[in-house]
């Protein structure tokens, strides 16, 4: 078990940092700008998917309410429901796989604990859970330990909230691992005419695609050759944070960061994508850019909604037909979104080998050039991405900010190690990013504090025991990562925020990754996760030079020039945040 770094107790409340919270005399505390703690509506609409109660689970599979139900419920002589019949697979079965190290067989998920279902359905269906999913997570593990089981609606969940067991499942994986049922994303493609792409395909499918897809930007030497695109994205943030400075009251606080770093993540990510810019970040936003954001906050608002449209039955739609009304609204938005801008670059390559020119360009180029995949699969893919692409950075980038604003003494560490490896005025590239590994840290502990994704999901592919019981082919798994995150077990002091507790200083300092996989783990993480480190990263230590170049106006996230990024307010999250940090 390696040994963790002694930590700082971490503020619980929500507090008002005054303006003048930096060091008196310091010119840190004159510039202020408030940074809104980002919402969960992406992750738990990531997460919902993962749990998503589909109208048609697992043939003979998981019943409604009695899957979980204790056998006293049971009336005498009542036959078992499918669910139930699940459940009770495994305890002594013949040829089921031994746990290690036990003599007896594994126990069957009927002898798991877990959450009353009807209580469960009050706290995901009523009592807003699917809000407080990180909260839930904990609770529950309190309650009923590191593994215990679940009814979503119709779904069947065994959730884990041990780092050695999600190890074991993730090492287990096969070749194309399940993430969760996707029928209802599915089910809109097939309706549209449209293709799967990475987060909704399965199978032979999304291994073709996953093959084609982790060549060109999995590595992080694959993404590096776009540094230069991203900073020209952090030039035009900086300019708009310029702007907004001029524009504000006190011509100096910078409100509506989240706001600010959508739009960076946004222009940011697309410039990869599409090769082309969008106009996030210009005074006025182009149209077509206005009502994508508008289809993706349909997505994301309406998270529940869209969740429910999977959760609802095909036959109650008639009767409640707003949440599967409203989900294929979106996904219409931001599938025509994608298509115009794949559309554009189509247009434009054909004009230059036309010309008899020879085509040079980024990942969309490639994909046209190589004819690995069809083009349904590159809009369904460019789709996909860019959904999972937006929302994850920024929610990211504005919590570490936070934090920042909330520790200067780490901003003042985090700003002496750029300054002292990289100078004062360095345009970073993605080369630089291994010489400052404090600001490597700080991504990684604010994605531990706040995991975009507070869970994952896997459907077992094979019979597997995992904490003495056995968990049959097709059990949907939920991976508890946010409540592993925040266990002292493999955070000392975990609640802490302690960037430092990530640089390797040798065995002392080592931390288990297991304990926190913010992208997951094995062949089916995230593919996007070297564009989010290379947009994050570079953005934080370009931060540092917008006081340098202008000391006199222009905010900072350090100290040192002239001015911090600091907490004003904190306004109150639409969705409730994992953790106040006061
Ligand atoms: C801080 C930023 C991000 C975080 C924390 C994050 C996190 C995750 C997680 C946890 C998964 C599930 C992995 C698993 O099941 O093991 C995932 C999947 C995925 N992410 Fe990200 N992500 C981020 C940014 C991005 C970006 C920028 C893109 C696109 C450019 C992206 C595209 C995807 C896709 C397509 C998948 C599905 C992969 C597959 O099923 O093969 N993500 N992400």
């Amino acid at each position: 078990m390696p040994r963790r770094n002694e930590l700082e107790e971490a503020p619980r409340a929500p507090v008002k940092a005054k303006p003048g919270a930096a060091p008196k005399g310091s010119s840190l505390h004159k510039k202020v700008a408030s940074v809104d703690p980002p919402t969960w509506a992406a992750s738990m609409a990531l997460l919902a998917r993962v749990l998503k109660a589909r109208g048609s689970p697992a043939p003979g599979r998981w019943g409604l309410l009695d899957a979980g139900a204790p056998r006293r419920w049971r009336p005498e002589g009542a036959r078992l429901s499918a669910g139930a019949r699940a459940e009770d697979k495994g305890a002594g079965r013949r040829g089921a796989p031994r746990a290690a190290g036990r003599t007896e067989g594994p126990r069957s998920l009927a002898a798991m604990p877990g959450p009353h279902p009807l209580a469960n359905l009050v706290e995901f269906f009523w009592k807003d859970g699917f809000g407080r999913i990180h909260e839930i997570q904990q609770k529950h593990t309190r309650e009923y330990g590191k593994i215990f089981k679940s009814h979503f609606g119709p779904q069947f969940v065994v959730s884990i909230a041990d780092r050695d067991m999600v190890a074991q499942v993730l090492r287990a994986e096969g070749a194309a691992p399940q993430r969760a049922n996707m029928g209802s994303w599915q089910e809109y493609r097939h309706l549209r005419g449209r293709a799967t792409g990475l987060i909704s395909a399965e199978g032979e499918q999304w291994l073709k695609m996953r093959r084609v897809l982790r060549q060109r930007i999995l590595k992080p030497r694959d993404v590096a050759i776009f540094s230069g695109e991203i900073n020209q994205v952090i030039a035009d943030l900086i300019k708009r944070i310029y702007i907004l400075r001029s524009q504000a009251e006190d011509g100096e606080t910078v409100t509506s960061i989240n706001d600010l770093f959508f739009k960076y993540s946004m222009e940011g990510v697309a410039t990869i994508l599409y090769e082309s810019r969008l106009g996030c970040l210009e005074n006025s936003v182009p149209q077509l850019t206005v009502d994508y954001i508008e289809a993706l906050g349909l997505m994301f608002s309406m998270f529940k909604t869209s969740m429910y449209a999977g959760a609802i039955p095909r036959w109650l739609r008639p009767f409640v037909p707003k949440p599967w009304r409203e989900f294929c609204r979106s996904w219409d938005g931001l599938f025509k979104f994608s298509q115009i801008h794949v559309d554009n670059k189509l247009r434009d390559i054909q004009c230059h080998m036309d010309r008899g020119e020879t085509v040079r360009g980024g990942l969309l180029s490639c994909l046209f050039l190589s004819q690995e995949l069809t083009l349904e699969e590159i809009y369904a893919n460019m789709t996909e991405m860019l959904l999972a692409g937006v929302d994850t950075t920024s929610f990211t980038l504005s919590w570490a900010v936070y934090l920042l604003a909330r520790h200067p003494e780490v901003q003042q560490t985090v700003y002496r190690e750029i300054v002292k490896n990289l100078g004062e005025r360095h345009v970073p590239t993605a080369a630089d990013v291994p010489k400052v590994p404090l600001v490597r840290a700080l991504l990684k502990e604010t994605l531990r504090l706040f995991p975009v994704l507070p869970g994952n999901g896997r459907v077992t592919q094979e019979d597997l025991v995992v904490g003495g019981y056995l968990i049959p082919k097709g059990t949907q798994l939920a991976l508890c990562h946010y409540a592993t995150s925040y266990e002292d077990e493999n955070f000392p002091r975990a609640k802490e925020f302690r960037p430092e507790r990530w640089l390797r200083k040798g065995s002392l300092d080592r931390v288990d990754n297991f304990g926190s996989i913010p992208f997951g783990f094995g062949v089916r993480s995230c593919i996007g996760r070297r564009i989010a480190e290379l947009e994050i990263h570079l953005v934080v230590i370009q931060s540092n030079n917008i006081g340098e170049k202008h000391p006199q106006e222009a905010p900072s996230l350090y100290p040192g020039s002239t001015a911090s990024w600091q907490v004003t307010s904190l306004p109150k999250p639409l969705l409730s945040s994992p953790v106040s940090h006061g």
